[in-house]
């Protein structure tokens, strides 16, 4: 596979009267060709930064990026034409219909006028483009922008929060259009926080935390990689399960008592349970690993998990959890 993105070692101190700080701290991200891509990362982590530096409207303080294998943003007028994005939600005239919005953004950018219908036609907007925009709904407008940033044909497509303030439906469309997209050979690379989403849509992932890289890979990589040491254990109805959590807590395990059944949060190999508390005699009916999705992967990578009875500040992030017991 090309890369269509790279980025390595990107630097970014934002400076002011009142200090430094540093928001991208030697990042690396690689997006290949035709793959929808997403880029998660708490607030704060960095992914506007990344977004403006890529497009030259940031200058970094180090590092290297290429977009279609030229290097920007020294080359970036040689490849602008190929890459739509929507970084910042575009401000619409809301007196205007969709399509002469599309209309005067097609003139302003030298794109034949032909290329208006084809556009509304691809995000669903063509029964409605005659519609003043001050009349959409915020599902409609964000299609409206997508629409514009598909009217250069782009092959490579940033799309900063595509599906913020969407309803659930307005969510399951977007995901749609960006399929759509990738079939017809875009890549896209999307930021979000919807991570159930982003694990429906997307081919891989690059997350980030204070401005380094976290994970990367396909969906499927990230969860292998991540799988949870987390399992499910119920016992015989009626054996003491008070007892069961106490010898496995001597022996160093996280135990969570639950009204049937208990987690044991640090099992990097569940049969050191059933082996424990046979030792007790104390059997096990149920042993079962609790599946890992993305967003504990998430909050487990970039320590924003929630913490009870504390109000997580921006920049705070916890320490992650260890690794398993009894080794
Ligand atoms: N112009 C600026 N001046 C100073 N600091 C800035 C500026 N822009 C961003 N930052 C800081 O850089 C860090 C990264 O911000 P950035 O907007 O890239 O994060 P983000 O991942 O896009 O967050 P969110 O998901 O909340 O949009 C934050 O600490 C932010 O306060």
């Amino acid at each position: 596979m090309t890369a269509v993105l790279e980025i390595s070692g990107l630097q970014k101190t934002y400076r002011s009267r009142k200090g430094a700080r540093k928001a991208l701290d030697g990042f690396d991200m690689v997006v290949e060709a035709g793959q929808v891509h997403g880029f998660l990362g708490p607030n704060g982590s960095g992914k506007t930064t990344t977004l403006r530096t890529l497009l030259g409207l940031i200058k970094p303080n180090g590092g290297r990026m290429t977009i279609l294998g030229r290097e920007v943003p020294q080359h970036l007028p040689e490849v602008a034409g190929l890459v739509g994005a929507i970084v910042e939600s575009p401000q619409f005239f809301g007196n205007f219909t969709a399509r002469e919005t599309l209309s005067l953004l097609a003139d302003a950018g030298g794109v034949d006028q032909r290329r208006v219908d084809a556009v509304l036609e691809v995000v669903g907007l063509r029964e409605r483009a005659a519609e003043r925009v001050k009349t959409y709904s915020l599902g409609m407008k964000q299609r409206l922008a997508v629409a514009s940033a598909l009217l250069k044909e782009p092959k490579f497509l940033i799309l900063d929060e595509p599906a913020n303030g969407l309803d659930p439906g307005g969510i399951r469309e977007m995901r749609t259009l960006m399929r759509t997209l990738s079939d017809s050979g875009m890549t896209v690379l999307l930021s979000s926080h919807i991570l159930a989403e982003i694990q429906l849509i997307c081919d891989s992932v690059t997350i980030i935390a204070a401005g380094r890289r976290v994970a990367a890979g396909s969906v499927a990589e990230v969860l292998a990689e991540h799988r949870s040491t987390k399992v499910k254990v119920r016992l015989e109805p009626g054996v003491d399960m008070f007892g069961a959590a106490q010898a496995l807590r001597a022996a160093g395990a996280e135990v969570t008592l639950e009204q049937d059944h208990f987690i044991v949060g640090n099992a990097s190999r569940p049969a050191q349970i059933t082996r424990l508390l046979a030792g007790h005699q104390i059997f096990v009916s149920e042993l079962t690993p609790v599946t890992v999705d993305l967003e504990s992967v998430f909050l487990q990578l970039t320590g924003t998990a929630p913490v009870e009875g504390a109000n997580r500040q921006v920049d705070d992030v916890a320490a992650t959890a260890g690794n398993g017991w009894g080794q």
